[in-house]
Formats: structure tokens, C-alpha cells, sequence
């Protein structure tokens, strides 16, 4: 598989950005929203993802699929992150690919760091469905002679001795055998973990074939789905609350809600035949679109304005549809972590929101199944 069957039409972004870091992790003066990351309008433009190599079960490829050989490092909070956890589990790989999630607190200045041994790891609370996430929060476990305390440790690893230029983002695909990053763009690790590991020593083949997230009766409405959804929606959301512009605001915003119209209308016309994107069948739009709807309510309605309408109150079909995925599927409400979550946001994003105070709303974060 090469990067050419990647559909994203550009890269994913940050949370907020951070102070770039130089190669040798000293931190500089933090520029939270540096001008390079906007246009003249006042828009913002992520920057491409810098590491783009793809696991492969070709034979000879230099990274192929293998037990154990690599490692998921993840922020709970992030939803480019979040889509990766929730592909894991779906596969049933977990025993295939380790995980190691930040803490959600994300520095302005100094990126993502581990949790150390013994603070708090930021259980969910509200715990029902995030059953699945209080694990593996904690120090990085295959670099703990070598001083990995923050992400950019782990770039500066990678880069051995090379200078790295793009950002410090979740999630990074880990290569343990070449010591090294294999990707950090979540729309590419998606697609590895869904098609690459069917032989792989440990995992059930019957239930990794079971899913198919890019199925190729679908794909073109998949990737049609995904070019539209990824503008307006998943990076939709950040344009709003980023925007520096109240012209840019109002051009995100409005391109998010006529997305979410459009999305209430389809889901509305499927919703009989199945409880996903597609109807019966769980593709990657879900995992795609869970992401950015679970955290739409609990905080982008506040930190990032997008504030016209509320997913529980404004979009039954959208409410019905997240609610299942939440409350039914294990892969999704099962690594979905609200203290990460609204932690990251709402302290961590301290140029949107100064006080750091978390709201103590809505509640609750989601739902419950036969509850509007
Ligand atoms: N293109 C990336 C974007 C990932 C991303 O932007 N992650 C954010 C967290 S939500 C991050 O780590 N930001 C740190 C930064 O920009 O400094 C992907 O989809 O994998």
C-alpha cells in the first residue's frame, strides 16, 4: 500500500499548536498561534504530517506487519489519536500493538509529556464506557534509560541526530526494530492497522476479517465522504475555535453546520437499515466521525464556539447514531476517556480559555442509550 491510497486531502492538525522545539528539545518562547499556521484571511492551515512510511505485508518491505514490533503512542484526548485506538481495538490487535497514552495535559511549550510513575492518571469518572482507557497511562516503557520524558524525546529518537521540522503530534506509530517513527498521520495508521495484520502471528484472522473498514464495494463514497467530512467537520471544528477572524469564524461555522445538516439528513435516511454511517456496515466514516461528534457537546460547542446547535438537542439522527456507537460498541465508548478529553481542552488550551476552569457540563458528557 503506498501513501498515494490515503484520502485525506491534506494534513490533520493539532489540538492547538505549540512553540516549535529545536533538535535538542529546549523549549522557546511560546508563540501559541504562531502567524505561519494561518492564512491572510486569518484562517487556520495545518501543516502535512512529516513521517509517511506504511507498514506493508508485501514481501521484503522494510516495515512489515509483526507481533510486537510496534508500538502506539497516544494521547486519550486527541481525536486524530482516538481514531487509532478505536482501529486497534476493532481488529482485535491489541495483543499485536502496545500502547502508551500522554498525559492529557498538553504544554504550550513543551508538547505532550508521560505520565510519571505514580500521579494520577486522569481515570475516567465518569467511567461507564471508558472502561477500556485508565490502562497503559504512563511512563514511556521502551525508553526508560534514554531519558524519554515528552514527545519530542521520542521525534528526537527518531530523527537520530537529523534535524525535525513539523510538529509534535499524536499518535506516533513506533518501529521498535528500527528505533524509529513510522507515521504520525492517524488517516494512514487507520488504513495499516485495517488491512495489514490478517497473518500476524496472534491475531484471530476471523474476527480481524470481520471488520473491514474500507470495504471495496463503498470506497469511493467513502473517500468522497472523507474529503468533505475532514475540511468541514473533523478539522471543521478547530477552523471555528482557531479562527482570527470573525469572517473565518463565520466561514467555518457555517461550513460545519451545513455539514452536520447533511450528515443529520443521510443518517436519517439509512438509520433503519443499521446503526452505522452506512447502514449495516461499520466503515471508517464511523471511527472517523465518532472522534470529533463524542467531543462536540462536552467542549467544542464551548472552547471552539460551534455553539449554533447542540449534537443531543439539535440532531437526533446524529444523537441516535453516536449514542449506539458509544453505549453498544466497545471500541468506541470503550476508549473514549472524558477527563482526558475535556481535560486537554480546557486546560491545556489556555489561550482560549485563560482560567483553565474545566464546565462542569453538559450533563451527562454523552447520553444515555434510551435517553434524549
Ligand atoms: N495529522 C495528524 C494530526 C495529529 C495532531 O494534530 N495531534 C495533536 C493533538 S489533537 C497534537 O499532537 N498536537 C501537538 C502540536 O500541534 O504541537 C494526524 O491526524 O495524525
Amino acid at each position: 500500500m503506498t501513501a498515494t491510497t490515503n484520502t485525506e486531502p491534506g494534513p490533520l492538525l493539532s489540538g492547538l499548536p505549540t512553540a516549535q522545539h529545536d533538535g535538542n528539545i529546549q523549549s522557546t518562547a511560546a508563540d501559541p498561534l504562531p502567524a505561519k499556521l494561518f492564512n491572510e484571511k486569518g484562517e487556520l492551515q495545518r501543516p502535512a504530517s512529516q513521517f509517511r512510511n506504511w507498514i506493508s505485508r508485501v514481501p521484503g518491505a522494510r516495515f512489515s506487519p509483526e507481533k510486537g514490533r510496534y508500538h502506539l503512542y497516544v494521547s486519550y484526548a486527541c481525536p486524530w489519536a482516538h481514531r487509532t485506538l478505536i482501529v486497534r481495538k476493532l481488529k482485535g490487535l491489541e495483543e499485536v500493538i502496545g500502547v502508551t497514552v500522554v498525559h492529557w495535559h498538553m504544554s504550550m511549550v513543551d508538547s505532550w509529556r508521560f505520565v510519571r510513575e505514580g500521579e494520577d492518571q486522569g481515570e475516567d469518572i465518569e467511567g461507564k464506557r471508558g472502561e477500556d482507557t485508565n490502562y497503559n497511562v504512563g511512563p514511556d516503557p521502551l525508553h526508560i534509560d534514554q531519558g524519554v520524558e515528552r514527545l519530542p524525546d521520542l521525534y528526537r529518537l527518531a530523527m537520530k541526530g537529523g534535524k525535525y521540522e513539523g510538529r509534535f503530534t499524536v499518535p506516533v506509530l513506533w518501529d521498535k526494530k528500527e528505533e524509529t517513527i513510522v507515521s504520525n498521520e492517524s488517516s494512514e495508521i487507520l488504513r495499516m492497522l485495517d488491512s495489514e495484520f490478517e497473518f500476524v502471528e496472534g491475531v484471530d484472522a476471523t474476527r480481524y476479517k470481520s471488520v473491514d473498514l474500507y470495504p471495496k464495494e463503498l470506497r469511493q463514497e467513502i473517500d468522497e465522504a472523507n474529503a468533505w467530512m475532514y475540511e468541514r467537520v473533523n478539522n471543521g471544528v478547530y477552523r471555528c475555535g482557531m479562527a482570527k477572524t470573525q469572517t473565518a469564524y463565520h466561514t467555518a461555522m457555517t461550513e460545519l453546520f451545513s455539514s452536520l445538516d447533511r450528515i443529520e439528513e443521510h443518517l436519517s435516511s439509512v438509520s433503519s437499515s443499521g446503526p452505522y454511517y452506512f447502514g449495516n456496515t461499520l466503515t471508517e466514516v464511523d471511527v472517523r466521525l465518532y472522534v470529533t461528534i463524542v467531543r462536540f457537546d462536552p467542549v467544542y460547542v464551548n472552547i471552539f464556539k460551534t455553539n449554533k446547535a447542540m449534537i443531543r438537542t439539535g440532531y437526533p439522527a446524529i444523537h441516535k447514531w453516536l449514542k449506539g456507537l458509544y453505549w453498544n460498541e466497545k471500541a468506541f465508548g470503550g476508549t473514549t476517556n472524558m477527563r482526558h478529553i475535556k481535560g486537554h481542552y480546557f486546560e491545556s488550551l489556555t489561550v482560549l480559555n485563560p482560567s483553565g476552569i474545566v464546565p462542569e457540563g453538559p450533563i451527562p458528557n454523552v447520553v444515555g442509550l434510551d435517553e434524549r
